[in-house]
């Protein structure tokens, strides 16, 4: 056991607590420790707190590491979970993501209608994500977006209370929320999730050799290279939570990455698909490679390598 128990931070939804119960009972199995080594530390994130507008517009993925970030620095934690999809590509130096635990189902889900082709002409999808709303208008450009946030119950209930015909959600979220019977998984290569989808991270300050020790014990290697290899194409295409990106990476010594970039309208669409070594500069040349076939309407939204 731990000399005293190590502060685990977490959002309050109950898709995050449930993320960090997962965390917590991987992490006193692997070092036969009891539950009362680890004290959950839920926080209210600011992006938890603005419901009404799109993430994209009020400050981004920052907005849900901004709180446990703080206390991480401060010391009034020990360490932060989090779903990788949600943090941010470039994170400070003192912040080392110390483990991935294993990968659950990457596939977005389909709730309201039973396959793309079924849902009815010109029906609303309920979604803030620009790479669902993109990617729903490139198949079904009759169809119509309407914003959609809230956690996963609260999204549900709006779509039940006809705010709109069908919304997505990620399978990995609704399995973790013992959700398993809703709706229809969507398949690769038609429909592609968001890079890191289904893989929960946790951090811990870089010069805390402790807590870094006693992660590494559960960290999955395949899930480090899937998600490493998502995030090195993220950092190398500059894209942002603006930017409609979709990816499926399989593999983990040898990764096969397909990409697609959209516009926001879903109109204009390029990809491209390579496998190589997780660990080599492959998805910064699959980036260079898809920007430079990129058209403008795509382009605009995607920055390049940073300098
Ligand atoms: N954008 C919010 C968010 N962040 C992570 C998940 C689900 C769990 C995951 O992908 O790991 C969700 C909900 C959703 O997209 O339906």
């Amino acid at each position: 056991m731990p000399a005293k128990p190590l502060k685990l931070g977490t959002r309050r939804s109950p898709l995050a607590m449930a993320q960090a119960h997962e965390a917590r009972d991987r992490l006193c199995r692997a070092h036969g420790w009891t539950e009362d080594a680890i004290e959950i530390v839920p926080v209210l994130a600011s992006g938890d707190k603005v419901q009404d507008r799109p993430l994209a517009d009020i400050g981004g993925k920052a907005l849900w590491t901004k709180e446990l970030d703080g206390w991480l620095h401060d010391g009034s934690i020990d360490f932060a979970v989090h779903s990788m999809k949600d943090v941010e590509t470039i994170r400070p130096e003192w912040l080392t993501i110390a483990a991935l635990l294993p990968r659950a189902d990457v596939r977005d889900v389909l709730v309201g209608a039973r396959s793309i082709a079924a849902i009815p002409p010109g029906a609303r999808i309920g979604t803030s994500a620009p790479r669902r709303a993109a990617q729903m208008l490139n198949i079904r450009p009759d169809l119509t977006i309407v914003g959609f946030r809230g956690n996963v119950a609260t999204r549900l209930a709006k779509l039940q209370a006809g705010e709109a015909d069908v919304t997505l959600l990620a399978a990995a979220g609704l399995e973790r929320l013992g959700q398993t019977g809703v709706g229809t998984a969507l398949d690769a290569p038609e429909w592609l999730p968001a890079p890191a989808q289904g893989a929960i991270g946790i951090e811990c300050r870089t010069d805390d050799a402790m807590t870094r020790r006693a992660l590494s014990a559960i960290d999955h290697a395949p899930t480090r290279a899937q998600v490493a290899a998502e995030r090195a194409l993220l950092l190398a295409l500059g894209g942002n939570c603006h930017s409609p990106i979709a990816v499926w990476t399989q593999g983990s010594d040898e990764v096969t990455m397909t990409v697609r970039l959209y516009s926001p309208d879903g109109l204009v669409r390029t990809g491209g698909e390579a496998t190589f070594p997780a660990d080599s500069n492959g998805p910064a040349e699959l980036a260079a490679r898809l920007l430079s076939d990129a058209p403008e309407a795509v382009a605009v939204h995607f920055s390049g390598p940073p300098a």
